[in-house]
């Protein structure tokens, strides 16, 4: 059996379907077949849980919509093979930046409810999640105990043998008296203890459904596109991890409990009126539809102006973590002022935004309050009249009074809890969009495991552009040949680093093909494929800890004398065994502590150690002195013996030691041989050399436009 029916009700049903629990991809496919579909309102299908829920029309027959859902599971079927067979079918819509796991349209419904996706998401906390709500709604039904019990008290005071308490069999003042003690007793108690359960699991669950949101979205952050991090801010990714994903939890631990007082509250007065005296009642729920017609006006403008002020908030925080680590080159520049200038306007920017959005919500509250009002009035003078009359008990009119009060003022909170629901609600968008986003590199069919990697690597005819109408490479041909050097030089821009990014497939061609071993890189698994690759990049990155840690971060079960092989070989170990703490050195973040030279030698250290067939440098040694650069190149010999080394360098005499070199124009390879063949043919790699050597002059800078004459002339 593929469908298995949970639960159905007219225009909805959830069917639970064994076949996409924890396959993100199949279940993406069957999304993508049902959203398209004409009958049905919205549709969410849960990898995590394996449940599917669709919205559909009353009248249509459930049969009909489970009729639909064996359709499309047998094309997510189809697809889905025929994706997993020819991963560059994936279509357009799982692109790059913001595309949706379910695209837009039908599926609008299901996705603008985050609330509802975030249930979907946290069912398996269902259990804690339904303890939580009974506790919440026990506390809040015990919080009425006390106008209760002095209701109770009034009553035996003015009515004595006629109370309540004494129509249960209680006749003396005495004993009625010992029982709203006891009453009042127990419901203290109660309050208390649900109280402190509602207060521990409520902070529980928020913690829990915190800590399985961070933990999803960075690890799918992982699996993303390297172009979403080169097109986008860190400080983007990080407000949504810490920001967005703590409102959360804000509104778990203390925006559900106002919206659950109020909902036990009218339930509360609902019942007491409606038992006490159902007139007045039919009047205190005619307030309901004008509180809704109120709340219709005010919640779409508030919620627009709180996404552009949250917005504002991400530019701003976007501005200052840029700033702050871009601080040596501000202090540089002498730039504090200006730099200081931009953040505190974009701070006035973020200030008005919440500004607009608070004046709005501000107002909403006093509106809902003076409608509400009007319930609390007609208690107050209908009850009194009808004491008087006779028709209800004093206690009775105090109880309705009180409740009603107490109504008055927790739907004063309405106005906080919705705007505090409506910021969770942005807050929780973004955190799904995120989840949403898929990554358009996919993993290919073919495994390649370390040991059985050659090393041979090939670009066949490679197009390639990060935007379609700026190409970067021209239609390149290339071979590193297994176990041999091969440099890659040319000017900025040339596109050098493009190929090694090719190579470990943080992008794919847009035509011709890259090959390992003869396979196309996107045949192959993707995990296998970067693992055969030991990158050393432009922008060294050390994390704050040891220089041994850092080092055996390739491989944490390295042992000391595999570390310090490695550090020999990378020329590292002479300045490391010099520091006071030797391998125990602390680098600081990122590396701050060491010099760009230092840093380096750290990281090729860290590639050698990996122990992979292929190294990829870029410009790994450009921060080194000549002389520390040439010992690197003769230790390099000896550790790279056997492995494929592919390195971009402007430095020609290292290019010099390579087997072969590539030179790269304007995204072509314009020239390719050996150093002594290059230099002999007189062309763009013998001027580099001769620059470099010093056998040509540097051209002289411009001359003055203005045609005055140099101060030194
Ligand atoms: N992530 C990116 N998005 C858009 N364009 C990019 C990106 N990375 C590089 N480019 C562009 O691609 C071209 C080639 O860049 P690449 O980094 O490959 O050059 P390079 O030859 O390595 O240069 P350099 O010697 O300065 O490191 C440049 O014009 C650059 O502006």
């Amino acid at each position: 059996m593929t469908l298995r029916i949970r639960s159905a009700v007219p225009g909805r049903a959830r069917w639970e379907i064994p076949e996409i629990l924890d396959r993100p991809d199949f279940a993406l496919e069957l999304a993508r077949v049902l959203v398209g579909h004409a009958s049905l309102a919205s549709v969410a299908v849960n990898a995590l849980t394996g449940r599917v829920l669709v919205h559909f029309d009353k009248k249509t027959p459930l049969a009909e919509v489970e009729k639909i859902l064996h359709e499309a599971l047998h094309l997510a079927r189809e697809a889905h093979a025929l994706r997993k067979h020819d991963p560059a079918s994936a279509p357009a819509e799982t692109g790059t930046s913001s595309s949706p796991a379910l695209p837009a349209g039908k599926a609008t419904t299901a996705r603008t409810q985050p609330l509802f996706r975030l249930f979907e998401r946290s069912q398996h906390h269902r259990r804690l999640f339904t303890l939580t709500l009974a506790t919440t709604i026990l506390d809040r039904a015990f919080d009425a105990a006390p106008s209760l019990m002095i209701s109770a008290g009034l009553d035996i005071v003015t009515r004595g043998p006629q109370s309540s308490i004494a129509r249960l069999g209680f006749k003396s003042t005495a004993s009625q008296l010992s029982v709203l003690g006891a009453a009042s007793l127990g419901a203290w108690t109660l309050d208390s203890a649900t109280g402190y359960a509602h207060a521990r699991l409520s902070s529980r669950l928020a913690n829990v459904v915190q800590h399985d949101l961070r933990k999803d979205v960075y690890r799918h952050i992982q699996t993303l596109d390297l172009a979403e991090f080169e097109g986008r801010q860190m400080a983007e990714w990080l407000s949504v991890l810490q920001e967005d994903i703590n409102r959360l939890e804000e509104f778990l631990k203390e925006g559900i409990d106002p919206l659950i007082t109020i909902l036990v509250n009218i339930i509360i007065v609902g019942a007491a009126f409606v038992t006490t005296y159902p007139p007045l009642a039919a009047v205190q729920f005619l307030i309901f539809p004008a509180i809704y017609y109120v709340s219709a006006e005010f919640l779409g403008p508030i919620r627009k102006r709180l996404i552009a002020s949250r917005r504002a908030q991400a530019l701003l925080d976007n501005l200052m973590v840029g700033n702050l680590s871009g601080l040596a080159t501000v202090l540089g520049f002498n730039a504090q002022e200006r730099e200081a200038s931009r953040v505190e306007q974009a701070s006035l920017e973020f200030v008005a935004s919440s500004d607009e959005a608070t004046a709005l919500s501000s107002a909403y509250v006093p509106a809902i309050r003076t409608v509400a009002g009007f319930g609390f009035l007609t208690t107050l003078v209908w009850g009194a009249g009808l004491v008087v009359r006779g028709r209800i008990a004093a206690s009775a009119y105090n109880f309705l009074a009180y409740t009603s009060l107490r109504l008055l003022g927790t739907l004063g909170w309405i106005g906080l809890a919705l705007n505090q629901y409506q910021r969770t609600m942005v807050s929780l968008e973004r955190v799904l969009n995120v989840l949403d986003k898929r990554p358009t590199i996919l993993s290919g069919p073919r495994p390649l495991p370390t040991e059985r990697v050659v090393g041979d690597l090939v670009l066949d005819n490679v197009v390639f552009g990060y935007t379609p109408e700026h190409p970067v490479l021209r239609g390149i041909n290339m071979h590193f040949a297994a176990g041999k050097t091969t440099a890659i030089v040319g000017s900025n821009g040339a596109g050098k680093s493009t190929v090694l990014k090719l190579l470990l497939r943080f992008y794919d061609a847009n035509a011709g093909a890259v090959r390992l071993d003869g396979i196309d890189v996107r045949e192959l698994d993707l995990a296998d494929l970067r693992t055969s690759m030991a990158l050393v990049s432009q922008q060294i990155f050390l994390f704050a800890g040891s220089i041994r840690d850092n080092i055996a971060y390739a491989r944490p079960d390295a042992t000391m004398a595999e570390i310090e092989w490695a550090a020999k070989m990378a020329e590292a170990h002479d300045f490391i065994t010099a520091m006071p703490a030797k391998y125990d050195t602390d680098v600081g973040e990122g590396g701050s502590r060491l010099s760009g030279g230092q840093r380096q030698r750290i990281a090729i250290a860290r590639a050698l150690l990996s122990q992979r067939p292929i190294l990829v440098f870029d410009e790994a040694t450009s921060a080194m002195d000549n002389e520390t650069e040439a010992a690197l190149q003769r230790s390099l010999r000896e550790a790279t013996q056997g492995r494929t080394t592919v390195m971009v360098v402007h430095r020609l005499s290292t290019a010099r030691n390579a087997d072969y070199i590539y030179v790269l124009d304007a995204g072509v390879v314009c020239e390719q041989g050996r150093h002594e063949d290059l230099v002999a043919q007189n062309g763009l790699y013998a001027s580099f050399w001769r620059i470099q050597t010093g056998e040509a002059a540097l051209p002289a800078p411009p001359s003055d436009p203005s045609g005055s004459s140099s101060p030194a002339s």
